[in-house]
């Protein structure tokens, strides 16, 4: 396979809908192939649309306002960067001929928990955690004494731990009810879930094309309130563990089909490897492999949606640590120490035009001799940076 730089008539033209921090990156490695990129996000200076050729702010939810875009652009691939789509504009540009990475029925199964849970644990028969579907506070109480205490609760469209609460026994149910409810996304439905008292969660890139599936080396990672706040890679694992693992990864990344970076997640428990969810994209906990590899989750991404070779190499351990805002503000300052740009740190700040209190807004990366030097490397720049 060649790849040629794109004629100026004739370009490749990738649509991102989502600009987040993840888009920013994937959109920096398609400007490095030439690729003409689209930056599409629900607000205005989002991070994607710093370093795209044209940027919009539509309600991607709307879609009718989703498949104008496309129709004006008409994009070579549309990326799916985010779950708030409108799912019935994806079908619809798919019936009309655009390519949606990795494909609009992966997007329609992995952005709504029902769906993938669903489909990995009664159509694949993987192991998952236990789990029921409610829709209604009642409902909830049953489903909670059923699966036992404490137990999750999420709504079933929402990502970074939006709506997600532990309930440890059934006085906490109704304060549950209500965190669902008040989160973004679609809440008319929640998932309640068996808690797993893992030993430790990982993600596992998982890329695949045509020519092929190839793995990263497992990420290990510690969410805090549902959302990750340092990941590090390579996790540690049993050889069998992480066999279980990539054989689960490829069951379910072939199921879903279409080119592009999954980001797997697992609970491992002793021996057992749990099936958690997958995002049909770059994950937030990959982002050390902007570091840790020769092709980042980023470019293998980038890569996978060209149908070129997914050849890359683990360089050496390393951890990220999100950035999280301490403050509201309209024009947000973040302050680095100057130690944090050492031989083998690095800094990511995003760009995003506003902060609030729990908002990613950058991210510290760090190698080290071995994971546990990473981690605190990552960590401690983390810790001393700050925002106004
Ligand atoms: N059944 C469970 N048992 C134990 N811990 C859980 C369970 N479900 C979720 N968690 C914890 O909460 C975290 C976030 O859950 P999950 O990945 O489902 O949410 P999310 O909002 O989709 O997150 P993201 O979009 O960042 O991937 C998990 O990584 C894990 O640490
Ligand atoms: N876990 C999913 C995830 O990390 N998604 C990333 O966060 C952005 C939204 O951030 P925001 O909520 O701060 O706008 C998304 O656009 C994506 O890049
Ligand atoms: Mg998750």
């Amino acid at each position: 396979m060649t790849f040629t730089t794109p004629l100026k008539e004739d370009s490749i033209k990738i649509m991102l809908l989502g600009s987040g921090e993840l888009g920013k990156e994937v959109a920096i490695e398609a400007q490095r192939l030439g690729i003409e990129v689209i930056a599409v996000d629900k607000y205005k200076h989002a991070p994607a649309h710093l370093v795209a050729h044209r940027s919009y702010a539509i309600d991607m939810q709307d879609k009718e306002q989703v498949l104008e875009l496309i129709e004006k652009e008409r994009p070579t691939y549309i990326l799916p960067e985010v779950e708030a789509i409108s799912i019935e504009a994806l079908f619809e540009a798919e019936r009309r001929g655009f390519h949606v990475i990795p494909n609009a029925e992966a997007v329609n199964k992995t952005m709504n928990r029902k769906n993938i849970r669903v489909f990995a644990a009664e159509t694949l028969g993987l192991t998952t955690s236990a789990y029921r579907f409610v829709s209604s506070l009642e409902e909830l109480k049953e489903a909670a004494e059923a699966l036992g205490f404490p137990c999750v609760i999420k709504p079933v469209m929402s990502s970074s731990g939006h709506g997600q609460s532990i309930a440890r026994s059934p006085e906490d149910l109704p304060k549950s009810w209500e965190i669902a409810k008040e989160a973004r996304g679609d809440a008319s439905e929640l998932i309640v879930e068996e808690f797993i008292p893992f030993d430790y969660e990982i993600t596992l890139l998982t890329v695949r094309n045509e020519t092929g599936t190839v793995f990263c080396e497992p990420i290990g990672h510690i969410q805090q309130d549902g959302d990750y706040i340092l990941s590090w890679q390579p996790m540690p694992m049993k050889e069998a563990a992480l066999k279980k693992a990539q054989e689960i990864a490829k069951a379910v990344t072939d199921g879903l089909g279409g080119r592009g970076i999954f980001g797997v997640e697992f609970f491992v428990k002793g021996e057992e490897v749990y099936f958690s969810e997958l995002s049909p994209r770059p994950h937030d906990t990959g982002m050390v492999t902007l570091i840790t590899q020769s092709q980042s989750e980023f470019a293998l991404h980038v890569r996978a949606v060209l149908g070129l070779p997914l050849e890359f190499e683990f360089f050496a351990p390393g951890a990220s640590a999100a950035y999280k805002a301490k403050n509201e503000s309209e024009n947000p300052k973040i302050t680095v120490p100057d130690d944090a740009f050492g031989k083998d740190t690095f800094v990511r700040i995003f760009g995003k035009p506003e902060s609030h209190p729990g908002r990613r807004m950058a991210v510290a990366l760090a190698l080290g001799n071995d994971v546990e030097e990473a981690k605190k490397k990552a960590q401690d720049i983390v810790d001393r940076i700050e925002d106004a």
